[in-house]
């Protein structure tokens, strides 16, 4: 009996010493190894696997919904290695799945693996391995699992914003083509200058974009709108483009051109994006006119069409910037194409003071009056002159002041002329006002403001409707 106790106790005594050993030496995840093969090699597996594309290049949803899903799990940090990011505070780490990686999962009792193939030649895939046995039982309740998960996820991080950006096509046929990093951009409708009544016409468009999918669908259209930001450099126009993401918490897609090899690929670019985005095209006129070779006219307006497609165009907005619209065909700018025009004009006084009211907190100043007067006289700058001016001099008020003066009288010698109603193009001739060219779908822009803001709101004479049905719509969502 005495004997037997012993041997007990030094049977109880080892396997303590080689739970120990295990543990401190790592040996236990080598033992855990061996153990998942010896259970490989008794049941028989099947697999499933999650490509990130379909084959129209489409992206497969459920690739995404299980990607987040996996990277939540806390069996990531098991694995044999993984990635670190930074979160969203700089002290926080962030685990990412590594290409080629395994993870184990557990549900209802079954144990499952999920293997992330990420080979240049092939796009990525995510391989679901479980037991044939468990399939039957659990496949349908954990697919639903992890759509549910990634649900929860998707909107806890709802605001998380990215930022794709498009890659040359060197590697055909391979992957996405769009890389992304998360969209921190700080411009926000609050810190541009604008017209504070403008501005709030684009906030209600866009919030009634948002709310319009039954209307669209009703019409028989692709919910879907389009802008136009156009005015000189530094006006604005990607600050605003940046604000209006933000504004309506979309991802952005900005659209590279010059990496885009032919129109096929443009159009494959855009069959790749998501929903909830807005796909940015910067200085459209400057590629159209100076760069007319890989992407044509038509591969443009395809792209603005949405390739007539639906199922892969839904909840998108475009934005364009342009420095002037005075030499892009007229079918780029049509209604359907271009729903919204808005104009980035220079500074004028009213801008100004606004400008110096955010950059060095002055609502009126003795320097203001000449100021005025300079501008009246159709001197003018762009808010990003005039904003770098006040920043390099933010700590003096007067100082900043003399040198807006100073870079008024010297650089903004008739640079006004836009904002005083006439525009200048480079060679010196006179263009159209903003106001005339309100024929071209809607312009939002100071010298038009009580027309257009009539046909926002619908009261637009029986003559003018057919010219301008975005604003009609707009008025049909506003009541809807
Ligand atoms: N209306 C504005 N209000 C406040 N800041 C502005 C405004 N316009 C420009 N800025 C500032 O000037 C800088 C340049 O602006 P932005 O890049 O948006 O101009 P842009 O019109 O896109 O110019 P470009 O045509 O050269 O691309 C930004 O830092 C922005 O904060
Ligand atoms: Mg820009």
């Amino acid at each position: 009996m005495m004997r037997a106790i012993i041997v007990l106790l030094v049977i109880g005594c080892l396997l303590f010493m080689i739970r120990v050993l295990l543990f401190k030496t790592g040996l236990i995840f080598v033992a855990k190894k061996w153990w998942r093969f010896i259970e490989d090699c008794l049941h028989v597996h099947q697999f499933f696997k999650v490509p990130e594309f379909n084959e129209g290049m489409q992206e497969n949803q459920l690739y995404r919904k299980v990607y987040a899903y996996l990277n939540s799990l806390t069996s990531i940090e098991d694995s044999d290695f993984t990635n670190l990011f930074t979160g969203k505070k700089s002290n926080d780490i962030v685990l990412g799945l590594d290409p080629n990686q395994l993870i184990q999962d557990n549900f209802l009792g079954a144990p499952l693996s999920w293997a992330n193939q990420d080979d240049s030649a092939t796009a990525r895939t995510l391989v679901l391995k479980l037991r044939k046995a468990d399939r039957r039982r659990i496949l349908r309740p954990y697919l639903q699992h992890i759509h549910a998960v990634s649900d929860e996820l998707e909107q806890k991080k709802k605001r998380d914003l990215r930022l794709f950006v498009n890659l040359r096509n060197d590697r055909d046929g391979c992957c996405g083509r769009w890389r992304s990093v998360p969209f921190t951009h700080p411009s926000t409708f609050d810190t541009i200058s604008m017209e504070t009544d403008l501005k709030n016409r684009v906030k209600s468009d866009l919030e009634s974009f948002l709310k319009a999918k039954h209307y669209y669908h009703r019409l028989g259209r692709v919910w879907k709108r389009s802008y136009l930001l156009y005015g000189p450099s530094g006006t604005g126009k990607s600050s605003f483009a940046a604000a209006m993401a933000s504004f309506m918490s979309y991802d952005v897609y900005d659209v590279d051109l010059s990496r885009v090899a032919d129109d096929a690929d443009l159009k494959s670019l855009l069959l790749q994006t998501t929903s909830k985005s807005v796909i940015l095209i910067e200085d459209l006129d400057r590629f159209l006119v100076e760069k007319p070779a890989a992407v044509s006219l038509s591969g443009v307006l395809n792209f603005m069409d949405g390739v007539l497609n639906s199922c892969c165009f839904e909840e998108r907005v475009m934005v364009f910037t342009m420095n002037s619209k005075d030499h892009v065909d007229q079918a780029l700018l049509r209604p359907g194409r271009i729903d919204v025009h808005i104009h980035f004009p220079l500074c004028d006084f009213s801008s100004f003071k606004t400008l110096a009211s955010s950059y060095l907190g002055l609502k009126d100043h003795k320097l203001f009056p000449q100021v005025e007067e300079i501008f009246q006289n159709g001197s003018s700058l762009s808010p990003a002159e005039i904003g770098e001016l006040m920043i390099a001099n933010r700590n003096s008020p007067s100082r900043a002041l003399k040198s807006v003066i100073t870079a008024l009288q010297t650089d903004g010698e008739g640079r006004g002329a836009a904002n005083a109603g006439r525009r200048l193009d480079k060679s010196g001739s006179k263009k159209s006002t903003d106001a005339d060219s309100g024929e071209h779908g809607g312009v939002f822009s100071r010298e038009n403001t009580v027309k257009e803001f009539r046909k926002l709101y619908g009261l637009l004479t029986l003559k003018n409707s057919r010219k301008s049905q975005s604003f009609d719509l707009a008025a049909a969502e506003n009541h809807s």
